[in-house]
């Protein structure tokens, strides 16, 4: 399991814009330039990536980058079946193949010789060597790289070396402001736009304290899942606990402090 997803087929999801990203991805397509997404996690840098793939009318293959993963679980490896070995591509390869789109998600997580084999498709050769077949494929029409990454995290050792970095376009996602994530989060909730704003509003709150007592803001997704479960019923005073505070830090003093901070918005 590569953890990589197939989306061809479906409907383009829900996405809101947030600015001119949808142009600056569909221009960068239309030129076979790669793109980086930069910014905290939970934030809609995944949703916008399925969003566009489909409005392109591109399959997608995305694959959840750790510390593990190794140029060969993109490329591919022989497999033993049926007590023979078989090439298998991996999901870059397939992509490369079927000139679709390859997403990176926390590129910056995989190992070092991840780097070695972007290098090559992400400059106007877009050729990917196979040394252990001996191919070297051209990648098809419609082949796009995307990959994310988050700055915030405060790991040096985790940030993309300029030979990387400056092969891609690059576009900033931010927690979106009040007005746009407003109508996201009810959209993807389901609950109603006066409580929704009171969520928001502590989120950008919390987020305020990014840097002081904790590490990174709420996102977006967090503040989905507290709407969620208020609208499932549940009292926002749980929810918000749930959802937005024990996710956060595993630091009870801290935490005890954001639930002062939550009387004293939430009223
Ligand atoms: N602009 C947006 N339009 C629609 N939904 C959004 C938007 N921004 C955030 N969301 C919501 O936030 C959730 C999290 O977004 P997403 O999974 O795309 O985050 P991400 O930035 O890719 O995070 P990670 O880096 O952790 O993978 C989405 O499932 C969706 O509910």
């Amino acid at each position: 399991m590569d953890g990589s997803f197939n989306t061809r087929g479906t409907d383009a999801p829900f996405y809101l814009p947030q600015a001119d990203e949808c142009d600056i991805f569909a221009a960068a397509y239309a030129r076979n330039l790669p793109l980086l997404l930069k910014g905290p996690t939970g934030c809609g840098k995944t949703r916008f990536v399925a969003y566009m793939a489909a409005r392109l009318g591109r399959p997608l293959y995305t694959v959840a980058c750790h510390d593990d993963l190794s140029a060969a679980d993109l490329i591919g490896r022989y497999l033993l079946k049926g007590g023979e070995t078989a090439w298998v591509d991996g999901p870059l390869t397939r992509a490369v193949r079927e000139g679709a789109i390859c997403y990176l998600d926390e590129v910056v997580e995989a190992r070092k010789d991840v780097a070695v084999v972007l290098h090559p498709l992400t400059d106007d050769r877009r050729i990917l060597p196979i040394d252990r077949t001996g191919e070297e494929l051209q990648a098809a029409p419609g082949f796009m790289l995307v990959a994310s990454y988050n700055p915030g995290y405060q790991n040096i050792m985790k940030t993309l070396k300029p030979s990387t970095r400056q092969r891609f376009l690059s576009v900033e996602f931010t927690f979106p402001r009040p007005e746009h994530e407003i109508p996201v989060v009810v959209r993807e909730s389901g609950l109603d736009a006066d409580r929704v704003s009171l969520l928001v509003r502590l989120a950008n709150k919390l987020r305020g304290l990014k840097g002081q007592d904790l590490e990174e803001g709420v996102s977006t997704r967090l503040v989905v899942y507290a709407a969620t479960l208020i609208a499932g019923g549940m009292s926002m005073d749980r929810a918000i606990r749930a959802a937005m505070i024990e996710p956060l830090t595993d630091d009870a003093d801290i935490r005890a402090g954001l639930m002062d901070l939550v009387v004293a918005v939430m009223g």
